[in-house]
C-alpha cells in the first residue's frame, strides 16, 4: 500500500540577502564590524496537511513562489520539515532535478549502477535493469566515456532512464519533464504516462490546468506557502482561476513570511 500523510508541516528556509555595498563600507564593515550579511528566513511552507492513499492523483497548483516545488521536496524526503510530521509508505520515484548527483568522473553504466543502488535495487535486481536502461537512453558507446562529456542532453537522456526504471508505488513529478531531443521526448512521454498508470500514488505539480484536470482526482491550491484550498480538480482550479484574474494574484506569490534575522 502506498500512503502519504503530512501532519501541520512548515518548512523554513535561511537565506542569506546580498546587499550591495560599496567598496569603502566593505572595507570598514569587514575590518571592523565583521562582514554582515543579514539572515532572511523564508517560511515556504507553514502548517500543511495532507492525506494520500493508493489510486490518488494529486495535482499541486498555485503562483510562483507558492510552495509547490518545496510540498513536492518535502514528500521526496530531500527537505525535511522543520515542524510536524511526514510520513511516506511506498518506493518512491522523484521525476524532478533527475541531473542532480551524476558521478562526472565515472562512466554512464558506472553512474547506472550506482544510482540504481540509491533508488533501492539489489545486485541481483540490477543486472536485468542495467540493459533496458542503456538501451531506453540510445546512448551506445557513449555509456564507455565518463559523464562529465556528455552534453545536457544526453545527461538528461541518462538521468530519466535510470529514474523511471523502477516501478514506483508513489510518484512526484515536478511539471512534465521536456527530456532530449524531439524523438528522445515522445519517447519519454510515454514513457510518463506508463508510470503514472502503474503508480499506486501520483503527486504532480504543474502550471497546465488542463493536464491537470485530465490527469487528477484531486487538487490542491497553494498560495503563500499554505492551502488555500483542495478537493475536486473542475471546482479546485475554477476558483483558482477566477482568483487568478482578481489583480492581488498578478504578481509572483512570496512564501509564506519573510521575515529579517540578524545574522
Ligand atoms: N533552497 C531554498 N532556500 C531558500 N529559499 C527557498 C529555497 N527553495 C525555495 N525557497 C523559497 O520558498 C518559496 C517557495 O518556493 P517553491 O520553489 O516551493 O515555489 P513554487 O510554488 O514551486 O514556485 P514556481 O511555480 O515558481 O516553481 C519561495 O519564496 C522561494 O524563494
Amino acid at each position: 500500500m502506498a500512503k502519504i500523510e503530512l501532519e501541520n508541516v512548515s518548512v523554513t528556509f535561511t537565506a542569506h540577502q546580498q546587499k550591495r555595498v560599496s567598496f569603502k563600507e566593505y572595507l570598514v564593515r569587514g575590518l571592523f564590524f565583521g562582514a554582515r550579511n543579514p539572515a532572511l528566513r523564508v517560511r515556504a511552507l507553514e502548517g500543511i496537511n495532507l492525506s494520500a492513499r493508493d489510486g490518488d492523483r494529486i495535482g499541486v497548483i498555485g503562483h510562483n513562489g507558492a510552495g509547490k516545488s518545496t510540498l513536492l521536496k518535502t514528500l521526496a524526503g530531500v527537505y525535511p520539515p522543520t515542524a510536524g510530521t511526514r510520513e511516506v509508505e511506498g518506493k518512491i520515484c522523484s521525476l524532478f532535478d533527475i541531473t542532480l548527483g551524476f558521478e562526472f568522473e565515472a562512466s554512464g553504466w558506472d553512474n547506472i549502477l550506482y544510482r540504481a543502488y540509491l533508488q533501492g535495487e539489489t545486485p541481483t535486481s540490477v543486472r536485468d535493469k542495467v540493459d533496458q536502461i542503456a538501451e531506453f537512453s540510445e546512448l551506445g558507446d557513449f555509456l564507455n566515456i565518463a559523464v562529465r562529456n556528455y552534453s545536457a542532453g544526453m545527461q538528461m537522456r541518462l538521468a530519466f532512464s535510470i529514474a523511471t526504471a523502477i516501478e514506483p508505488e508513489v510518484l512526484l513529478i515536478d511539471e512534465v519533464l521536456a527530456v532530449g531531443d524531439l524523438a528522445f521526448q515522445n519517447k519519454a512521454k510515454a514513457r510518463m504516462k506508463e508510470l503514472m498508470k502503474s503508480s499506486r500514488l501520483m503527486v504532480i505539480v504543474a502550471h497546465d490546468l488542463n493536464a491537470i484536470l485530465d490527469m487528477c482526482t484531486h487538487v490542491i491550491w497553494m498560495d503563500h506557502g499554505q492551502i488555500v484550498a483542495q478537493g475536486p480538480p473542475k471546482e479546485i482550479v475554477e476558483r483558482y482561476q477566477e482568483a487568478a484574474g482578481q489583480p492581488a494574484h498578478a504578481a509572483p506569490a512570496p512564501a509564506a513570511e519573510l521575515e529579517l534575522q540578524a545574522a
